[in-house]
Formats: structure tokens, C-alpha cells, sequence
């Protein structure tokens, strides 16, 4: 039975815009009110997505949301025609209405976390959507993704879809952003790395001063539980709250494993030998490669602006590791002279390919956030909706819809537009018919 580490990138939606929603990111702070390209990120999106599939990886894509949220802007009091409610909202409560029209699902990253089957008690691929209380942009995500997860993994035979945690900061949960699997085959059992931000329930316990810290304990333990997993196999490790406060707002600013490869800074954990060595010894003797980062060779500024960590480390079909990297990697001296010297040091990473993703890397998103990924077998992977996956036909419809659909600029002001409302659901309703989703969307019920 062959495999695979498939990639689900997020497309991006009609109203990808800089609103400065996110405390704690410095890239969303620091391009607040800029201008947008919504056409120009999707097709930033989709041409990193087809890469991977046509370097022979198994890769898919998940729908956007709607947005702007009418049923979120409705909820809290606005009312009339669809229009009067976008007016209301932006002149009565304009950052309310910026919250609402985030495309932040792009970052799939932080859809789900995702168990595969080699590691769960029943054998099935576990899914637990994230329910991202800490911002209230992302907060109205997580029914949705739940029904594009639903639309995705659709035979209850492989696939097991959980609600998504409590929505109290106590249960403070971003999803794959701070979870990362090690096994030395994609379909042998594996151990899971839980990484959180603080312990909601023990007020002594480490924890940033400045910025929030996303993820907590009690989160992560939650969806240990609910995805069936032992504790022979699951690790929690504390990220350290120092970074968190420099603007590594998720783990995956700071590390990112793949199978026997753990890529890390130096100053990415609390506890890191106590840490290292429970997952050496999780792991029953074989063999892993931890790759620390020093400060000396990578500052944490250096590894925050330019996503050095937020790379994606890929198997391709000869064996070989390679890093999927944002351009932002070249164009810093000390991280690019770092991702150089890497590929000579004799551990599975040998490659570098480099994507323009910078339309999302303004706000704080990478190539690695843009995807969840999900390690299946080639049955499992037989079940997904086929019409998500990425091959040359689905690439070139999606562009075609990207183009005939999305605007070239965005700004602020424009989410005032009753006109947008009109052009996303349009577009989000053929590509349900393109993707075969059925109604996910509110605007669909
Ligand atoms: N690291 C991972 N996995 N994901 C990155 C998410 C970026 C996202 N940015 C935003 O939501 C900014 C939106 C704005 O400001 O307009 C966030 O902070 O949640």
C-alpha cells in the first residue's frame, strides 16, 4: 500500500485584504490599511499549490469562505437588505465590519488539526476543526470549515469530523499551526507533537507578557483525546513565551517537522533537551534528525520576517526532503546563507524551491500556513472528493475563475461595497459546482 503527505492549500477568497485584525503578527500589524490584491494572491496560491503537485506530491484545495459574513453581521444586530447591513456596519461599527471580511481561512494551516489513521485508535483520519477564539476575525470561521472539511473527506468510512472545541479561551485552539507529526513512513504510527502557547488552567505556568499566546494545554490535550491518540505517542511541549512576545505567533513561525526531521530554532521551547529526548525515546530507537537553528546563525527577527520556519519540508517520490520557502527567504543575507549551507549538511533536506507568496506573507502568512496537511493511504486518499484535487484541469479552471471573478486591487474602503457581496457569493457558488461541494455556505441554506 503506497502513502502520501498530501498538502490541502487554502484558496484565497475574494476579499483578501490588509485590516491589521491580527495583535501579536507583526506582518498584519505592519501592513495595516495597505492595498490588496485579491487576483494576484490566489494566483500566487494556486501556482505554489500546482508545483508540489507536479513535483509528483499528492495536492489538494480547500474552498474559501464567505465574506463578507452577513450571517455573523446579522447576528449581532445589523438588519435590513444585505445591503443596508454592510452600510450599517460601516458606519456604526467599521471594525466589526473589517472582522467579517477576512479572508483569513486561507491559512489552512489553522483549519483543522488532523490525525492520520496509522496513529488513531479506530484506524480513521481524525479531524478537529480549530476554533480560533483568541482573534475575532478567525472566531467565525470554524462551522464553515467544518462543512468544506466535510465537503473534502466525505465517506464516514476513513474520515471521523469533530466539533470544534468549546469556544472559551480556555480551549484556545489554532490547529495544525501548532501540531506537527514525526514517523519514519507517512503510513507507519507516529509520534504528535502538541505545541502550546499557556496553560489556561494554572495561572503560575509560564506565559507571554505582551502578545497573546493562541494556543493552550488544555486545547491540545483535548484533541489528543478526541483523536483517539496514546500517550506513547503524543508529546506536549510548551512553545517559549519570550518568542511569542517577539511575534511568533504560532509554532510554525518557530519549527516544522517532517517524518524523522525536526526543524527548529534554538529558542523555540521551553524545556527543549527534557523535550527532545522524550520524543528520541516516543520514538523506540530509530532514527530522527533535529535540526537546531542557533541565534548566532538566525536571529528570531530575521526568522519572523522571513518565514524561515514557516517552510514547508516535503518528501518527494526519490526520498529526498526538499523546503518549499517564501521568496522572503532569499532576500534576507543571514536566512538565506543559512538555507544553503543546510542542504550540504548531510540530513534528508537537499532542495530549496522558492515561491512568490507575498501577498499572503503581508499578513503574517507563509507556504506552510496556506496548507493543512493530511498523510493518507492510497485508499484514504481514493475517498477524498476528487474534484479538490490539484491536476492540470483543476489549476487551469481555477485560474480561469480567479480571473473572471476577482478584483485586481482592494482596499479598506472598497468592503463597504455592497457590490462585493454580490461578486464573492457568485464566485464561491460556481466553485461549489467546480470543487462539488454541495452547500457549504450560509448564502446556500
Ligand atoms: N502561522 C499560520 N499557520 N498562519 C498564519 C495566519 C495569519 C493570520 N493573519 C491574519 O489573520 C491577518 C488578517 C489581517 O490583518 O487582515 C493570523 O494572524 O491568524
Amino acid at each position: 500500500m503506497k502513502h502520501y503527505e498530501a498538502n490541502f492549500d487554502g484558496l484565497v477568497g475574494p476579499t483578501h485584504n490588509y485590516a491589521g485584525l491580527s495583535y501579536g503578527n507583526v506582518a498584519s500589524l505592519n501592513n495595516a490599511a495597505a492595498v490588496s490584491s485579491p487576483k494576484a494572491a490566489a494566483k500566487q496560491g494556486l501556482k505554489k499549490a500546482k508545483a508540489l503537485a507536479d513535483l509528483g506530491l499528492a495536492q489538494g484545495m480547500l474552498a474559501p469562505q464567505e465574506r463578507p459574513d452577513l450571517h455573523t453581521l446579522r447576528r449581532i444586530g445589523f438588519s435590513g437588505t444585505d445591503a443596508e447591513v454592510l452600510n450599517k456596519a460601516a458606519k456604526q461599527a467599521p471594525a466589526l465590519l473589517r472582522a467579517c471580511c477576512s479572508a483569513s481561512s486561507m491559512w489552512t494551516a489553522n483549519a483543522a488539526t488532523v490525525s492520520p489513521s496509522a496513529d488513531t485508535h479506530d484506524g480513521k483520519i481524525h479531524f478537529t476543526p480549530a476554533n480560533l477564539v483568541d482573534k475575532l476575525h478567525r472566531s467565525i470561521e470554524p462551522v464553515t470549515t467544518g462543512n468544506i472539511l466535510a465537503a473534502t473527506f466525505n465517506n464516514s468510512r476513513y474520515f471521523h469530523h469533530h466539533q470544534h472545541l468549546p469556544e472559551h479561551v480556555s480551549f484556545g485552539d489554532e490547529g495544525a499551526a501548532n501540531h506537527t507529526r514525526l514517523c519514519s513512513e507517512y503510513g507507519h504510527a507516529g509520534i504528535e507533537l502538541f505545541v502550546y502557547g499557556q496553560e489556561a488552567t494554572n495561572p503560575s505556568a509560564p506565559k507571554p507578557k505582551k502578545y497573546p499566546a493562541r494556543q493552550t494545554l488544555e486545547a491540545s490535550q483535548a484533541i489528543a483525546r478526541l483523536h483517539q491518540l496514546d500517550d506513547e505517542s503524543s508529546v506536549f511541549i510548551q512553545q517559549n513565551p519570550d518568542v511569542i512576545d517577539q511575534g511568533v505567533f504560532h509554532n510554525d513561525v518557530i519549527a516544522v517537522g517532517n517524518q524523522n526531521v525536526l526543524f527548529y530554532h534554538e529558542q523555540a521551547f521551553v524545556d527543549t533537551q527534557k523535550k527532545l529526548a522524550e520524543i528520541q525515546d516516543k520514538f523506540n530507537g530509530k532514527a530522527l534528525h533535529f535540526i537546531e537553528v542557533p541565534t548566532a546563525k538566525v536571529g528570531i527577527q530575521d526568522a519572523v520576517k522571513s518565514y524561515l520556519f514557516n517552510t514547508q519540508i516535503v518528501t518527494l517520490p526519490n526520498g529526498e526532503m526538499a523546503i518549499i520557502a517564501p521568496t522572503n527567504c532569499q532576500e534576507n543575507e543571514a536566512v538565506y546563507a543559512y538555507l544553503n549551507e543546510l542542504v550540504t549538511f548531510g540530513t534528508p533536506i537537499k532542495q530549496v524551491h522558492y515561491f512568490d507568496v507575498k501577498q499572503s506573507m503581508q499578513n503574517g502568512g507563509g507556504p506552510a500556513c496556506l496548507r493543512l496537511r493530511v498523510a493518507m493511504n492510497e485508499t484514504e486518499l481514493a475517498a477524498v472528493n476528487p474534484n479538490t484535487l490539484m491536476n492540470d484541469e483543476l489549476f487551469n479552471r481555477l485560474n480561469l475563475w480567479v480571473d473572471k471573478h476577482y478584483r485586481d486591487e482592494l482596499a479598506i474602503k472598497d468592503l463597504a461595497d455592497p457590490q462585493l457581496i454580490i461578486e464573492s457569493r457568485t464566485a464561491l457558488d460556481e466553485l461549489t459546482q467546480i470543487m462539488k461541494l454541495g452547500s457549504v455556505y450560509q448564502f446556500q441554506k
